[in-house]
This record gives C-alpha cells, sequence and structure tokens, in this order.
C-alpha cells in the first residue's frame, strides 16, 4: 500500500464518526455520571476525592526537597561548615516520609476506585435490570434497540474505567498547577516548549480515539451477531440442533468470517495509530531535551544551582508525563463521555404504552366481559396488519377457542387481551371501560397467560411453577396444587429431589424433562394464580392424546366460572369450547359453537374435515 495512503487514509467508517463538537457535548454527560457515582456511595466518593487533593501535592513538595537536599549536598561537599550535617537529615527524612505519604496514598487511592467502580457497575447492572422491566414488548423487539441495551451493559464495567480515569484527570491537573507553578518562578519559557511537545501528540490519540468510536459503533450489531453464533456454537440448549443438521461447520465459517473482518478493520487502525504515535513521541522527546539544553545552559553559565537544574529539570519531565497523560486521557474520557450518551440515552427510552393516571380498579367480579370493537393491529416493524376489523365479545365466563392457519393472528389477538400491546385502531373494552383505562399490574394479576414459547427455567421445579404467580415462591401448598392440576404433580413426585429438584443441565445436578412433561410444568403456572381470565395459547402441543385430554377436562372444571381462551390447532379440544372464533389473514371469519360452525360448512367445517380425514 501507498504509504501515504496508509497514513491518510479517505476513511475507515466515516459515517459513524463524531465532530470534535459532538465529543465536547458528550462531556455534558459527566456531571450525570458523577451524580450516579455519588449515589452509589458518597463516603467513598468524598474520601476519594479528599486523598487525591493531597497527593497532587506531594510530586512538588519532593522534587523541591530533592533540589535542597542536592543544594546543601554541594555546600557540605566545599566544607561550607556554616551548613550543618544536621539539617541535611532533616530534609532526607522529609523527602522519605513524603515519598511513603505518597506511596501509601496512592495505594488507598487505587483501592478506593476499586471499591466504587465495582459498586458503580452492580448499580448501573440493577437500573439496566429495573429500566428494562417496565419497557414495553414491541421496544424488546427492535434491533436498534438492542444494539442500544448492549452498549448499555457494556457501560458498567467500563465505566468504571471512566470513573478512576476522570478522577485521576483531576488529580493531575491540580499537580500540574502545582509544578507549572514551581517552573514558572524559575522559567516561563520552558512551558512553551512543554506545550510544543505534547499537542501534536493530542490531536492524534483524540482524531484516532475517535475512529475507534465509530468503528466500534459501526459494529455493534454484527458483533451481537458474533455473540450469538458463540452461544449457538457452544451452549446445551442448541447442541442437538447443531449436531443434527450439522451445523458447526457454517457457524465457525460465519464466526471466523466477522472475527477476521473485526480484527483486519482494528489492526488497520491500530497500525496507523502505532506510526502516528512513533512521530509524536519523537517531537516530545525533541522538546524535552530542547528545555535540558536550556536549563544546562543557565547552569554552566552560572545563573542558576545544580539543584535548580535537577528540579527544573525533573519538573520539566513531569510536567511532560503529566500534560501528556493529561490530554490523552481528556480523549478518552471525552470518548467515555461519549460511549456514556449510550447509557443515558437507554435510560432516557420511555415506554411508550398509555398508563391511567387515575386507574380504574379491575372489576370483580368481570360483569359483562371483554368487547372488541373494531379492533386492529400492526407490529411495528411489520407492513401487514396483524389483527383487522375484529367485533366480537368474550361473555364473562365464557370459553372461547381460537382457531386458524399459521400466522392468522391468534397469538396477536391474546397478546391484545393481556394488554402486552395495545391496538393500532379500534379498541378493546371490559364491563364498558377501555382496557387503557384499568390499572395495568392488576390486569396482569388477572389475567393468566401461558404462551406456546413459554420459558423453560434452571431452576428447581417448585421455582419453576411459581414463576406463575412468584409472590407466591413460599406457599408450597399452592405450588403443589398448581402442579396436581396441571398432571405435573405424577411424575414431579418420582424425581430424585421431588419438587426442589434443579430442572435444566446448566447447572448441577440439573435433569431434563420430556416436552410433555415441560408443558405441565408450565401449565401448572396458570393455576398458580386464581385469575379471572385464562389464556392458553398451544400449551398442549406436546402432550400426548390421552394426557391432553385429561388436562383439558381438568382445564374446563378449574375454570368453570371464569372466562377463559384456548388456542389449539386439535379440533378434539376446541370442540370443547362455548364458542369458537375462525381466524383468517387476522380478521374474524367466522364464530360460534362447535356444532352450529359445522352446520354451516364453512372454513371451519373443511378445516375440521381435513384433519378428521388424517385419523380414519
Ligand atoms: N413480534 C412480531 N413482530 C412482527 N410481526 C409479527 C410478530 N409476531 C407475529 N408477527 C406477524 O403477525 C402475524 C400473526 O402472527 P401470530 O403469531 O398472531 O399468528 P398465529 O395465528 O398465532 O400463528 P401460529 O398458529 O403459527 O402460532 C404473522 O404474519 C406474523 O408474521
Amino acid at each position: 500500500m501507498n504509504f501515504w495512503r496508509f497514513l491518510f487514509p479517505k476513511s475507515l467508517s466515516g459515517e459513524n464518526e463524531l465532530t470534535y463538537g459532538e465529543r465536547m457535548a458528550a462531556l455534558r454527560n459527566l456531571p450525570k455520571f458523577f451524580k450516579m457515582v455519588w449515589q452509589t456511595n458518597y463516603w467513598l466518593t468524598i474520601t476519594n476525592a479528599l486523598l487525591r487533593i493531597i497527593q497532587s501535592a506531594i510530586p512538588l513538595a519532593i522534587l523541591y526537597t530533592g533540589k535542597l537536599i542536592i543544594d546543601h549536598v554541594i555546600l557540605l561537599s566545599q566544607n561550607k561548615i556554616n551548613h550543618s550535617r544536621h539539617h541535611l537529615w532533616q530534609l532526607v527524612a522529609m523527602e522519605f516520609g513524603l515519598v511513603i505519604l505518597s506511596d501509601s496514598v496512592g495505594k488507598i487511592i487505587t483501592l478506593l476506585d476499586t471499591l466504587l467502580g465495582d459498586l458503580f457497575a452492580n448499580n448501573t447492572s440493577v437500573k439496566i435490570l429495573e429500566h428494562a422491566a417496565i419497557l414495553d414488548l414491541d421496544q424488546f423487539e427492535d434491533a436498534s434497540f438492542y444494539d442500544m441495551l448492549e452498549r448499555a451493559r457494556q457501560q458498567t464495567v467500563g465505566r468504571t474505567v471512566l470513573l478512576s480515569q476522570t478522577l485521576g484527570q483531576v488529580q493531575d491537573i491540580i499537580t500540574m498547577g502545582f509544578l507549572i507553578t514551581g517552573l514558572v518562578l524559575f522559567n516561563p519559557w520552558l512551558i512553551l516548549l512543554l506545550l510544543i511537545a505534547v499537542i501534536p501528540a493530542f490531536l492524534g490519540e483524540s482524531h484516532f480515539n475517535n475512529k475507534t468510536y465509530a468503528l466500534y459503533f459501526g459494529q455493534t450489531s454484527e458483533r451481537r451477531e458474533l455473540e450469538y453464533i458463540r452461544y449457538l456454537g457452544a451452549s446445551d440448549e442448541t447442541a442437538k440442533e447443531v449436531k443434527i443438521f450439522s451445523l458447526s461447520g457454517f457457524l465457525i465459517s460465519r464466526f471466523h468470517y466477522l472475527s477476521g473482518k473485526f480484527y483486519r478493520d482494528s489492526r488497520q487502525l491500530s497500525l496507523r495509530r502505532t506510526a502516528w504515535g512513533t512521530v509524536f513521541a519523537i517531537l516530545g522527546s525533541a522538546g524535552y531535551y530542547g528545555a535540558y539544553l536550556i536549563i544546562m545552559l543557565r547552569t554552566v553559565n552560572g545563573n542558576q544551582s545544580i539543584g535548580d537544574l535537577t528540579f527544573m529539570a525533573g519538573t520539566f519531565m513531569q510536567l511532560r508525563g503529566l500534560l501528556q497523560g493529561v490530554l490523552g486521557r481528556f480523549v478518552f474520557i471525552s470518548q467515555g463521555a461519549v460511549y456514556l450518551r449510550d447509557l443515558f440515552d437507554f435510560f432516557d427510552i420511555k415506554p411508550h404504552m398509555v398508563i391511567a393516571a387515575n386507574p380504574r380498579p379491575f372489576p370483580h367480579p368481570i360483569q359483562h366481559g371483554f368487547v372488541f370493537e373494531n379492533v386492529g393491529f400492526k407490529y411495528f416493524n411489520g407492513e401487514k396488519w396483524a389483527n383487522r376489523h375484529l367485533n366480537f365479545t368474550l361473555h364473562a365466563g365464557e370459553k372461547l377457542a381460537l382457531v386458524g392457519e399459521n400466522g392468522a393472528g391468534k397469538t396477536t389477538l391474546v397478546k391484545l387481551l393481556s394488554r402486552l400491546y395495545d391496538p393500532t385502531e379500534g379498541r378493546i373494552l371490559l364491563d364498558g371501560y377501555d382496557l387503557r383505562e384499568y390499572n395495568l399490574a392488576e390486569l396482569r394479576m388477572q389475567v393468566g397467560i401461558i404462551f406456546q414459547d413459554y420459558l423453560r427455567y434452571q431452576m428447581s421445579v417448585a421455582q419453576n411453577i411459581a414463576i406463575g404467580d412468584i409472590r407466591e415462591k413460599e406457599n408450597r401448598a399452592l405450588i403443589v396444587s398448581a402442579a396436581k392440576q396441571s398432571l405435573a404433580n405424577i411424575f414431579t413426585e418420582k424425581l430424585p429431589g421431588k419438587y426442589d429438584q434443579m430442572l435444566g443441565r446448566r447447572f448441577g445436578q440439573g435433569i431434563e424433562l420430556s416436552g410433555g412433561e415441560w408443558q405441565k410444568i408450565a401449565l401448572a403456572r396458570a393455576y398458580m394464580k386464581d385469575a379471572q381470565l385464562l389464556i392458553l395459547d398451544e400449551p398442549t402441543a406436546a402432550l400426548d392424546a390421552r394426557a391432553e385430554y385429561d388436562v383439558f377436562l381438568r382445564f374446563a372444571d378449574l375454570t368453570r366460572g371464569r372466562s377463559s381462551v384456548l388456542i389449539s390447532h386439535r379440533f378434539s379440544t376446541v370442540r370443547m369450547a362455548d364458542r369458537i372464533l375462525v381466524l383468517e389473514k387476522g380478521e374474524l371469519i367466522e364464530i360460534g359453537s362447535h356444532d352450529e360452525l359445522l352446520a354451516q360448512g364453512g372454513h371451519y367445517a373443511e378445516l375440521f374435515h381435513l384433519q378428521a380425514m388424517g385419523y380414519r
């Protein structure tokens, strides 16, 4: 590659680069950041700050004592007897004391930084989890949201470094203030030389850090993909499919491609950074030796003492190191502040689901039921309507079944009913009032829903069931009764640890259940709370025919007097419902009891006969 093009490339990832103004603006995040640090633990924060102020005065004191020592030694060596050795020992003891003080304070500062950093990381992780909990379901379904969440998560650990860097920065600036005062008193011109030596390095650092952020930002979703491939390639949940479909080669080559791409991009940048870094380092050394020359000449000409020479050379050397550090760190901090923006941006995301200011209490019992008035719903990232023109009533105490082909909109309908989403058009009324007017937490308590893609928690049987109403996690009697209702009790009693048996293979002594057994555990969750509306979204697909029959007889029995919605592709189950809703392409095309719909000879009858034919 052309050397000039190597040093001055067109752009690596131009569109993500931030302007200088944007990075300065990002510094405004620092006060907010320190507010969070302060809230984490104000005692640790105050002690840290005080110790750093003490620490910043020590270098000048050591240098000056050093100068006094040398001057005194020279006088003594020239046999000027009016200077006593006793004073020399005092000076040496003082310098020794200062060095010990500096070392001890430094160690304590590092300790405080670590403690504060760990606490901060823990607190931020908790805040991220808490904030994620209040966000809406559709926000989780947005890929750009995931990217931001991912970057915010990484901030928690990365920011502990930012914390010590920013505190260290303030400390170094104060130290420099002391040293510059010392230097100016001796020779102000040296300051100019100092600036000339370090400013190019600062600009270079700033430029490359900006590039690094741009590169990192541009790679966020690909990095998530890399993590996903890592998970697919080596986890207990995926190992079976990966083997059966011989996916490892495919996954490894994708991993190889992505990681190779990241490597090449950052190598490019690192190489150029190193090349420029070397140029700036040479410039810095030239500045230092220029200053050294001036100091030496002044000493040789008798304008200052040897002690002054060591003091100035030492001060200049330390200032150079400090200034370079401060400027470089400034870039790091402004960069960190830019990353912080991701964290605060995440905290700024507000759920858009409307929560009633004065919510209506949930009716006990439901009097009339749920009325769908021309309800339509479009997923935010979808073009087509998942549900449209829905007009029907789910009467109090009624058992409704939803049928329809894959993608007909059954799951979407029950998500609207449980207010995981709000309708895009139309409205759902409960006992005459819009569902949005009710208290959301109460609604969630009163509507029990088990999805087809329920989670298999790597926890004990009892905890897995208690998920249905986590407030009752210690209520063993309730858990056992819920297990009895879903028939999960039969196999649970035979497990070595019974209800305390760990499930799943991820943690020690876990046992894997069969698909049907897992489903019974999930079903038991529905019986943990006394919900007025129970929704089962294809919860029996993995059950054998006898188990499904038993489960539904119980379900019908247990939900007597309560409303329920059942989604199933098995007509033997569906026919138990009072009324059946047939959906096609998101719209309601038929409604009625099993016999009525068969008599109509429409879509339901056709699907029913198709399935019945399979059994003949
Ligand atoms: N989270 C989502 N984001 C975007 N579109 C979605 C989402 N979930 C479902 N859809 C789309 O909405 C439509 C209805 O999906 P839904 O899950 O309600 O169907 P279903 O009748 O429950 O299907 P199945 O019988 O396969 O479970 C489908 O076209 C689907 O692609």
